[in-house]
């Protein structure tokens, strides 16, 4: 039997039954003469299922499939994966199909043993998946950003161009929630504790490198207010890297109740969009989630 399908995401080698058809749009785009049709139906395929690539990436990370690999030293074979997750034994053999397409997206490498030997594939940590392993880790603020609360509303974003409403009174988190982020997180304790925390991790991973990289920048400035800072790592990272300039960091009240205290930093509860206080320098860092 030949099987001339292949998933858009994973255009790899694969066994399909009992003959192989390695790139099987460019087999017959190149026969029929009909390169441009199916060129463009593989593009149209790819990025509609595109989504698999996030929703793969949320499995790994739900799963700790990085951390698996790295407690075999960064290498391990499907079995040895298996071995450290808790998986349904159905499930087992699915596992490599996920594997596959965490490949295909740079999650994971994936070694395959020479034609004929009896080794099984090992699959390696990248780049990307060594931020998930470590006692600094990005698997909170990945988790936050692939969490049903936040991808749900991108399901709407066709609807919301349609809405009435003016979009200063409805983004398409409101459209879903009936309320917006910041309205959300200040009262759902849970959810604010997970997004603040997310983002501290996020701004000690960023503020590392800008202040190794690009530290000129804070010098010779006398006083730096953060504004919407959360929690204020970028604010408390500035801070001890330059103890002559007096930071401050500027939130909404719900996340300036949690801020640390006993620290140089100074904590005001406020909104942006009223006033901000008084400094030399503005500091700003933000994920923008609007249409
Ligand atoms: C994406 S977070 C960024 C936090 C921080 N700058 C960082 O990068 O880690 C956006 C922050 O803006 C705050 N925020 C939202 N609306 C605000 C407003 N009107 N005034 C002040 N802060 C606000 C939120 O509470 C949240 O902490």
């Amino acid at each position: 039997m030949v099987v001339l399908s292949s998933t858009p995401l994973c255009p790899t080698k694969e066994p399909l039954g009992t003959r192989t058809v390695d790139k099987p749009y460019m087999a017959l785009s190149q026969s029929n003469g009909e390169a441009g049709l199916l060129d463009a139906q593989l593009e149209l395929y790819r990025n509609a299922f595109a989504v698999i690539k996030s929703m793969a990436l949320k499995s790994a990370v739900d799963l700790r499939i990085a951390g698996a690999i790295d407690h075999h030293g960064g290498a391990a074979t499907l079995a040895q994966v298996a071995a450290e997750l808790t998986l349904h034994p159905y499930k087992i053999p699915y596992l490599r199909r996920l594997m596959r397409t965490l490949a295909v997206c740079g999650v994971f490498t994936v070694q395959h043993p020479a034609v004929g030997a009896a080794d099984e594939p090992v699959y390696t940590l990248t780049p990307l998946s060594r931020l998930l392993v470590g006692s600094s880790n990005l698997v909170p603020f990945t988790s936050m950003l692939l969490h049903q609360t936040i991808v749900i509303p991108f399901l709407g974003i066709g609807k919301w161009f349609q809405n009435e409403l003016p979009s200063d009174q409805c983004c398409i988190f409101k459209q879903t929630h009936g309320e917006s982020f910041w309205e959300l997180a200040g009262h759902d304790t849970a959810f604010n504790a997970r997004f603040n925390d997310a983002m501290v991790l996020d701004s000690n991973f960023i503020m590392d490198i800008v202040i190794k990289e690009q530290g000129e920048v804070f010098q010779g400035i006398s006083s730096l207010v953060d504004v919407a800072g959360g929690l204020g790592a970028s604010a408390q990272a500035i801070s001890k890297a330059f103890p002559e300039v007096k930071c401050s960091v500027l939130d909404l009240g719900h996340v300036v109740a949690k801020a640390p205290s006993g620290t140089a930093v100074e904590y005001v509860a406020g909104d942006m969009f009223e006033s901000v206080p008084l400094a030399n320098a503005v500091f700003l860092k933000v994920y923008h989630y609007s249409v």
